[in-house]
Order: C-alpha cells, then sequence, then structure tokens
C-alpha cells in the first residue's frame, strides 16, 4: 500500500496551519518535516518548537527528516512533540546504532537516510533493526530539484537488504524529484513511502496531485 507525505518544505511558510489542513483534507498519509540546520545542508528551515505547534493542527503522522549535525540533541524534544518517525542521516552519525536506539527507547520509529552516493550496503549490520531507510533522490538541502534516475537502483538494493534481514517490517522512503512519472520509478523499484514537496505544494489542486502519484 503506497504512503504519499507532502513535504512541507514547499508549503507557503506565512500560513502553514492551512497548508497542512488542505493536504490532509486532499488525502495525504502523513507529512513529511525537513528539519535542516544551515550545517549538515547550507539551508535552515524549522525546528521543534513549531513542530509542537503544528501537532495541534492535524491528525496526519509526523515523518521528521533531519538533515542537521548532532540528531542526538533532538530526539526526546521530537518525542514530545508528537513524532511517529525519526529519520537520521548516516552521513551525519559517528554513533548510528546508538541513535537508532535512543531513537526507539524514546517511543518511535527510527529511519536512516542515505545521500545520493552513500552506499546501501553501509547499513548491512543495522539492517534488522530499522523501521524505514530513506533513498534520497536528490542532494538533500533544497526542494524542487530533478529526480537522480541511479537512486532507483538503491531502492531495490535497500529492500533486497531487509529482506535478506528477514526485517519484514520496515519501509523504503525516497524523497527528493517525485512527481507522477519518477513515483512509477519509485513504487517500481520498491518504495512504499513517497515523500513530494512541490509536486503537491505546487499544484492548483493537491487532491488531485496526490491522486496522480498513488
Ligand atoms: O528532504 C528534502 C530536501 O532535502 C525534501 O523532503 C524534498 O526535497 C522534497 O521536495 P521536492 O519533492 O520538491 O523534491
Ligand atoms: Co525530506
Amino acid at each position: 500500500m503506497i504512503k504519499i507525505g507532502p513535504s512541507l518544505l514547499s508549503a507557503d511558510f506565512s500560513k502553514l496551519s492551512e497548508e497542512i489542513k488542505d493536504i490532509e483534507q486532499s488525502g495525504a498519509d502523513f507529512l513529511h518535516l525537513d528539519l535542516m540546520d544551515g550545517h549538515f545542508v547550507p539551508n535552515l528551515t524549522f525546528g521543534i518548537p513549531v513542530i509542537e505547534k503544528l501537532r495541534k493542527c492535524s491528525d496526519l503522522p509526523f515523518d521528521a527528516h533531519l538533515m542537521v549535525e548532532h540528531p542526538e540533541n533532538y530526539i526526546e524534544g521530537l518525542a514530545k512533540a508528537g513524532v511517529s518517525y525519526v529519520t537520521v542521516h548516516q552521513e551525519a552519525c559517528i554513533h548510528l546504532d546508538r541513535v537508532l536506539h535512543q531513537i526507539k527507547e524514546a517511543g518511535m520509529k527510527c529511519g536512516v537516510a542515505l545521500n545520493p552516493a552513500t552506499p546501501v550496503s553501509s547499513l548491512k549490520n543495522i539492517a534488522s533493526f530499522l523501521d524505514m531507510v530513506l533513498i534520497m533522490s536528490v542532494n538533500p538541502g533544497f526542494g524542487g530539484q530533478k529526480f537522480i534516475s541511479y537512486t532507483t537502483d538503491k531502492i531495490k538494493e535497500a529492500c533486497h537488504m531487509l529482506a535478506s534481514a528477514e526485517n519484514t517490517h520496515a519501509v523504503v522512503e525516497v524523497d527528493g524529484g517525485i512527481n507522477s512519472e519518477t513515483a512509477k520509478l519509485a513504487v517500481g523499484a520498491g518504495a512504499v513511502f513517497l515523500v513530494a514537496g512541490s509536486a503537491v505544494f505546487g499544484a492548483d489542486d493537491r487532491k488531485t496531485a496526490i491522486a496522480a502519484l498513488r
């Protein structure tokens, strides 16, 4: 069952609660929240105080994508703010195993994101522990970029790795440059969570845009 998560990065930041209500009514399955700190990526978005407020505006599950250094400092706050999935970048974590345990002990599901050039094999030893593998199909930091086609092979590899680890509950998510055409490639490769920013928030009719992705 494919799930569609609009990325708030492409919403109108002057009216976030209206934007979230709109995509919820348009059929979104979850809300993708891109936390950027201006260090891990050259862009800055929002933090935990904003997410706490947004939690009151929506019943959608919150999926936090941490593009930050020292993600361990955010885990407790994200749990208190009511986030369901927390995904950290492999490239940002020296102590990846420890951070993933911290996320689960805080009562949330844990994911690891891989930049386009980072190999799937880097997650082999922790594959059975993961709730999600996030394949970045653009270089992180900005919305509206073009889907990098070689990442479809990484989606397949991630599915294969999880199956080999007998991990039947984890999902593969894809993020970056997803539209109705690239969604077909990602789903064909095995992705079940599709993140889409500009393709949903940039559409005049968001209900039609979400239905087209699905
Ligand atoms: O993590 C991200 C960027 O780093 C965003 O989630 C992603 O880029 C979504 O935007 P779009 O669908 O427009 O590519
Ligand atoms: Co993202």
